[in-house]
């Protein structure tokens, strides 16, 4: 079981207008927390800020070391980062990109050492894009990228895992594979947060929710069908439906009277 991600008053601000605003909580290891709120609400900051690409205010902390006394490298060993954007800059192939996961260990894209290479393999089998390995990224499809950004940061083995939307680019299949892979890293004690905006994706695999809305955090629960029930109205104006069977399947269904 690794460490507890400990996020104390943080704060994030673009010149005048503030993204996230005073935001305490602890992120625990053997979970998965999910970010939930409306577009705008400043979840991918939150991401951002803990994988140290926003600059903050406040405390953050994985168990009793601040993050501001890691060397860039030593971050990178515990917290891998899946941005909501994946932003390819040259057409490398799948299994190159996915070594770069391995970068924080020393090891260099074409010269893998054994349990480097082995990393990158599992990654790519876990992620569903081991047949892609020869592929330019760039020549792949939305989703098979997404896969393959996937892959990389599952290639990381880190402790914590920040994944910003990771199942948006894919179809219904790859969207439990992405997560199932996500729980099978919380099932090995690790620290999963991950932005979802589906929300049955959010009530069948994630174990508690912060709650977003205008940059505060509204609250932070379990991801039980009560607190669900009760935060979704509130933060997206609509009351969702439960399915029946015990799926934890939820959907909003259109008012016959609206025309
Ligand atoms: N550099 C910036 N300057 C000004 N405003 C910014 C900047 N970066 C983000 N914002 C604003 O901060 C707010 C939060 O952005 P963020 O990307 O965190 O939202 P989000 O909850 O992830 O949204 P979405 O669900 O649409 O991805 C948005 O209103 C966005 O326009």
């Amino acid at each position: 079981m690794s460490d507890a991600l400990h996020i104390k008053n943080l704060t994030v601000r673009a010149g005048a207008k503030t993204l996230l605003d005073d935001v305490t909580a602890t992120i625990e290891p053997g979970r998965i927390t999910a970010i939930v709120g409306p577009n705008g609400a400043g979840k991918s900051t939150l991401l951002r800020a803990l994988a140290g690409v926003a600059p903050f205010a406040g405390t953050l902390a994985l168990g009793a070391a601040p993050l501001a006394h890691l060397s860039p490298t030593e971050r990178a060993r515990r917290i891998a980062y899946l941005p909501q954007h994946h932003d390819l800059a040259w057409n490398i192939k799948v299994r190159d990109m996915v070594a770069l996961g391995r970068f924080a260990y020393g090891a260099e894209p074409g010269k893998l050492g054994a349990t480097d290479r082995a990393a990158v393999e599992r990654a790519m089998e876990a992620a569903g894009c081991a047949a892609l390995a020869d592929r330019g990224v760039a020549d792949l499809s939305g989703g098979e990228q997404a896969l393959a950004c996937l892959a990389r940061v599952l290639a990381a083995d880190t402790p914590v895992i920040l994944a910003d939307e990771p199942a948006a680019a894919l179809d219904p299949a790859n969207q439990y594979r992405a997560m199932e892979c996500l729980a099978e890293k919380s099932s090995q004690g690790r620290a999963v947060l991950v932005v979802l905006h589906d929300l049955t994706l959010v009530a069948q695999f994630s174990h508690s929710v912060l709650w977003l809305q205008g940059g505060r955090l509204v609250a932070h629960e379990r991801a039980d069908c009560e607190s669900l029930a009760h935060h979704i109205p509130t933060l997206f104006g609509r009351t969702p439906s439960f399915a029946t069977d015990g799926s934890e399947a939820l959907f909003f269904v259109r008012d016959p009277n609206e025309s």
